[in-house]
């Protein structure tokens, strides 16, 4: 029985009727195994990434005083504007390596609140064909690129599904706001082996992500598909590297030295060590991406007051300020999802976090 269904092509699978239900249609995919292969990672990269995920865990565990920082785009969607910031970033980095650890965003599913554009792995074309084989191709071959100039990769794992096919290029993932409380997300980290960061949910709820790095440190038992695309009953170990992301929520920020607080108390009830990330946006900016430096001043201010709990903090940057609309003329190098801040303010703001830490 095995055999027959592992001997199965791509094609055979086309072939197949599967009695769709009205409402749905399917397409078969590439398998992570088969995409891998197309864009292998090279055992030198693989060298490099393991690394950076070890830098990153460091960092992360207080051993390295260096702070954290996952800057870049709300989202990806020009691979040349992407690569045009990742030579930035890298340009930087060399300057500022002493005192910040930095890490790109390289976000590729965008979680919706309702409908929008759901990112380049589902859209690459921008235009609502959703050529997903190109788009995860397109967001393998971007990762690649990003690891390939020397910077550690962030990203969302939104699709556990998905997460196959990308898992072994990044060196920290986030579970979002809007999925942390989801077991089927606890579950796939548990399985990583990679430092992931779970946010408070959107309003501002702590104990849903307490509750996830309690889960996600446990063994699980779970339904999946294996890298040939087959259902598997997949088996993690647990992942002892997870942390916790202040994003702020409905009723405002959290990163003020009382909301830190608040933040770490809950951590204490549940018996798990405080190692925060900050990040600048989303709530803690009320959405306004140029509120972002104050934002990082005050966590920096934090820090140098003593609380070497705040390890990490994120922030959403482009080449330039703002964002646009999705429309058929786009500006280069301004996000379609969440406002940015742009390079050079964020250049200055890394440049000015990096000579404080510096001289404390
Ligand atoms: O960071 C991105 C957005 O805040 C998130 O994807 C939700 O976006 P939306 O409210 O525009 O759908
Ligand atoms: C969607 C994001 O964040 P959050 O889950 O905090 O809304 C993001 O960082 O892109």
């Amino acid at each position: 029985m095995t055999a027959t269904v592992t001997a199965l092509s791509a094609r055979d699978l086309t072939l197949i009727d599967t009695s769709s239900p009205a409402r749905r249609r399917s397409q078969p995919l590439p398998t992570p195994a088969i995409l891998r292969q197309r864009l292998p990672l090279k055992a030198a990269l693989a060298e490099q990434i393991e690394q950076q995920r070890n830098s990153i865990r460091a960092v992360l565990d207080g051993a390295d005083r260096r702070l954290l920082v996952i800057v870049g785009p709300c989202s990806l969607h020009d691979p040349v504007a992407a690569l045009e910031y990742a030579d930035r970033l890298a340009e930087l980095n060399a300057q500022v390596d002493d005192q910040l650890l930095l890490v790109m965003r390289a976000y590729v599913e965008k979680p919706r609140t309702t409908v929008g554009w759901k990112g380049l792995l589902y859209d690459p074309h921008l235009d609502g064909s959703s050529d997903m084989a190109e788009g995860l191709a397109l967001s393998r071959r971007l990762m690649l690129a990003i690891a390939e100039r020397g910077l550690p990769v962030a990203t969302e794992l939104l699709q556990p599904l998905a997460a196959g096919y990308l898992d072994d290029l990044l060196s920290w993932a986030a579970i979002g706001a809007r999925t942390s409380e989801s077991q089927i997300h606890r579950e796939m980290v548990s399985g990583l082996d990679l430092p992931v960061g779970f946010k408070n949910g959107t309003d501002g709820s702590l104990a849903i992500a307490c509750d996830a790095m309690r889960s996600a440190a446990h063994p699980h038992q779970h339904f999946g598909v294996d890298d040939h695309g087959l259902p598997a009953l997949i088996q993690t170990q647990g992942n002892p590297d997870t942390h916790l992301v202040l994003r702020g929520g409905h009723a405002g920020p959290n990163f003020h030295s009382a909301a830190v607080a608040e933040a770490k108390a809950a951590l204490d009830k549940q018996s798990i060590e405080a190692k925060l990330i900050v990040d600048c946006s989303h709530a803690n900016s009320g959405k306004d991406p140029l509120k972002q430096p104050a934002v990082l001043d005050s966590v920096i201010d934090q820090r140098l007051a003593g609380d070497n709990t705040l390890r990490g903090v994120m922030l959403e940057g482009h080449l330039f300020d703002g964002c646009q609309p999705l429309k058929a003329e786009l500006r280069y190098g301004v996000s379609i999802t969440d406002g940015c801040l742009g390079w050079s303010a964020t250049e200055q703001a890394l440049s000015k976090v990096a000579a404080r830490l510096r001289s404390a």
